[in-house]
């Protein structure tokens, strides 16, 4: 069933636009009571270099729970060519069963467009737009979150992607540069459009990952904002979720990233199903594992990626920091997996 006929849909239309809500309400409001459903949609964040295809096809198999696998950006190149990773992770064969959804890091018009064309033709019927990487090799080139320091441009370049448009475009946007008043203007430039959902993390580029994220701003997109809106930042178990819908109680969607790496079970959780039992997560390391070497060449890069994960995947088991210390120095993979294998039998599964 996908997300739309559990959800129902949610429209918006023409300008002073309102958010409607369809569907079968009286059924959606008797699971509600049931609690067979939390009315809730989950998205996974895009998170370059370790939610590629790979990942993603093993999370879906393993323990699903999003509505929408948001996939890392991609950098349209003067050549207007996909590099050979943002390829794989687009490819439909990549992304079977899951409501995928591309983003694009760039802040000229014309490449957007070339790019969501090519997307298009790919079979996707969304794209996102990157407004939140803070990296300063982006940022200096006035893109992601430093787009967001020439607030004029950035409504020229949406009015130009929304003349154009053939896709519903998203926007996935961090709420300033270096000062929360900021996103004031940034929020009445996006009301200005017809996105399909903006989704806001509400940290400024300055901030990269630290600091909490600023729910004073995050209450002034729930209070003004014209689109559907979905929050991310620091969701990473039910407990955080339970706080953020207290404060929030209208809003119906979350996108989950670091959570998500550090327990992949979450997005299910979330939903209000099981916690990650040690079978699963076996499969799904092993899932992941398999899926590295075959397409990787060479012990150091598919350990690169193992380490990524365990850095986060490790807090799941008992003892997990001295396996992590093991797995940092290792060089190869056999004893790479001897180091697994022993955790796997000798450890449990923490549940935080
Ligand atoms: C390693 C890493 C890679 C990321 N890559 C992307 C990306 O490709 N596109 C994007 O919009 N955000 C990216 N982000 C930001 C995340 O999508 C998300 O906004 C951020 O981690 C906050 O959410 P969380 O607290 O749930 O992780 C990345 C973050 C990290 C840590």
């Amino acid at each position: 069933m996908t997300s739309t006929a559990r959800y129902g849909k949610r429209k918006v239309i023409g300008k002073g636009r309102k958010k409607m809500k369809t569907g079968d309400r009286k059924t959606d409001r008797k699971k509600r009571q049931t609690g067979r459903i939390q009315w809730m949609k989950i998205y996974l964040a895009p998170l370059e270099g370790i939610t590629g295809h790979i990942y993603r096809t093993a999370l879906k198999e393993c323990f699903d729970g999003f509505d929408k696998y948001f996939i890392p950006f991609i950098s349209p190149n003067q050549k207007g060519h996909f590099s050979t990773r943002e390829k794989k992770d687009v490819l439909p064969e990549n992304n079977r069963g899951v409501l995928a959804v591309p983003q694009i890091l760039t802040n000229q018009a014309e490449d957007f467009i070339e790019t969501a064309k090519k997307l298009a033709e790919y079979g996707y019927e969304e794209v996102n737009l990157n407004l939140g990487c803070p990296s300063r090799t982006v940022v200096t080139k006035g893109r992601g979150a430093g787009f967001l320091e020439e607030p004029d441009r950035l409504d020229r370049f949406l009015d130009e992607i929304f003349k154009k448009r053939e896709w519903k475009i998203s926007v996935k946007t961090r709420i300033g540069m270096s000062e929360p008043e900021e996103f004031e203007e940034l929020l009445k430039i996006y009301n200005r459009y017809p996105l399909e959902e903006l989704i806001v993390h509400p940290r400024l580029q300055k901030d990269f990952y630290k600091n909490t994220p600023n729910l004073d701003v995050f209450a002034m997109a729930a209070e003004e904002s014209r689109n559907p809106l979905c929050y991310n930042g620091d969701i990473c178990n039910a407990e955080d979720l339970k706080r953020l819908r207290e404060r929030f109680p209208k809003l119906d969607c979350v996108m989950v990233g670091r959570g998500v790496l550090a327990d992949p079970a979450l997005g299910r959780v979330l939903k209000g199903g099981g916690q990650a039992e040690k079978a699963e997560l076996r499969k799904f390391h092993d899932l992941l594992y398999r899926a590295y070497c075959e397409e990787m060449s060479g012990d150091r890069t598919v350990l690169y990626k193992m380490k990524e994960l365990w850095f986060y995947f490790s807090g799941l088991f008992t003892n997990g920091k001295k396996y992590y210390k093991k797995i940092k120095k290792c060089e190869r993979c056999v004893i790479y997996e001897s180091i697994v294998n022993e955790l796997f039998m000798k450890e449990e599964v923490i549940h935080g």
